[in-house]
């Protein structure tokens, strides 16, 4: 019994697994110190107490401070934990025999006890403490041949109560906890995966799913709505003449400029490699060429750090949603084309499906 402790998933580091004994040593004292109550209270009433009342003294109260000077100094306290695990379920088998079979009390303290093993989450733990606590109810059984006293006393069912009470409010407690921490868990989680962990932009397929209601929402709506395909110009050759690392931190200082040149309310996403893309809804065309070209303006004002002397320019391509767009794909491949015109044109500017927007007439993709 050691009043539901907390689980030792595998995952836990090596630290937080060695100290599994500082832990569990108070659900420890708690939980023998009730099951000392309640088999002092059998003792009692089948009147051994005189004659086994030292034995639940040593098992039960002296056992916790054994079982944790035992794991501290030993050279594996998670081990030895472990171990101590398995002797408080043969502690039980134990005191079994000694209390007469008493149902009430034997019952509880053998399924708590099982269950405690369930709490620490240690894979099968339950499943070989049963042995252990089976072997020494035998052990005590073949030695002391006791009469079984099946029926509990008022004072027994009492003495028993707030067990079964405090063992169940642990147990709640604990699982209250752990539902909150997995649920907060996935929270985290969830929002690690919509972001790309380079750039802090939505991730490719978060940004897809957003993309898509935009686009829905357009078509439903008539109301404008732009994607923006941005593509780094001569990317290969920054990594191929400086490096990976000088290649990752343009791509990260791009995916910040993306960031800060849009607004909230337009979703920014790194769709791949040194690939970006924007969607901006309830967008009129002038204020998405806008956007385009102050993403493309900036970029090409990015100095990094550690080469000041690298200039970075980019390639915009632009489409406006359509009813001719059944798909997602379809309008990011009218953004490709755009995409694939400024390249085409030179790079370093803006194209919408149509033409090229930079610096000259804007002509409609319609
Ligand atoms: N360092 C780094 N390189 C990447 C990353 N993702 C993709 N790349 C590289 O980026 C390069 C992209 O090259 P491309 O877009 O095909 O061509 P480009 O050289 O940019 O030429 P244009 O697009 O035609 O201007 C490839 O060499 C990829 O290996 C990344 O996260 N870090």
């Amino acid at each position: 019994m050691t009043a539901a402790p907390q689980p030792a998933p595998k995952h836990r580091s090596a630290s937080a697994r060695a100290n599994t004994y500082r832990s569990i040593y108070p659900l420890r004292i708690l939980g023998m110190g009730l099951g000392l109550w309640v088999i002092c209270s059998v003792l009692i009433q089948t009147g051994d107490l005189a004659r086994f009342g030292w034995l639940a003294l040593v098992t039960l109260g002296l056992w916790p401070h054994l079982a944790y000077l035992h794991a501290r100094t030993s050279r594996n306290p998670y081990r030895a934990e472990v171990r101590n695990l398995l002797i408080d379920s043969a502690i039980v088998g134990l005191w079994i025999p000694l209390m007469h079979f008493n149902l009430l009390p034997s019952v509880v303290l053998a399924v708590i006890t099982t269950h405690d093993k369930f709490g620490t989450g240690i894979k099968r733990l339950w499943l070989y403490s049963l042995p252990g606590m089976a072997g020494m109810a035998l052990l005590g059984t073949l030695v002391l041949r006791p009469e079984p006293v099946l029926a509990s006393s008022l004072s027994v069912i009492i003495a028993t109560l707030p067990v079964i009470v405090l063992h169940s409010l642990a147990v709640s407690f604990t699982s209250y906890r752990l539902i909150r921490t997995v649920a907060r868990q996935n929270k985290e989680l969830k929002a690690l995966r919509q972001r790309d962990a380079q750039t802090g932009l939505f991730a490719r397929a978060h940004w897809q799913e957003q993309a898509q209601a935009v686009l829905e929402g357009a078509r439903r709506s008539d109301r404008p709505a732009w994607l923006l395909m941005i593509d780094i110009d001569h990317f290969k050759p920054i990594n191929d003449v400086h490096g990976h690392t000088v290649g990752d931190e343009a791509i990260r200082v791009v995916g910040e400029v993306i960031r800060e040149s849009v607004r909230d309310r337009d979703c920014a996403g790194r769709y791949g490699g040194d690939e970006f893309a924007v969607v901006c809804a309830d967008t009129d065309e002038a204020h998405a060429h806008a956007i385009a070209q102050r993403i493309r303006e900036r970029i090409e004002a990015l100095r990094l750090a550690e080469l000041p002397e690298l200039r970075l320019t980019s390639s915009i391509g632009m489409a406006r949603a359509s009813h001719s767009h059944m798909t997602l794909r379809d309008w990011l491949n009218a953004a490709d084309a755009a995409l694939y015109r400024a390249k085409h044109e030179g790079r370093n500017q803006v194209a919408s499906v149509f033409g090229a927007l930079d610096g000259g007439e804007l002509q409609r993709p319609y």
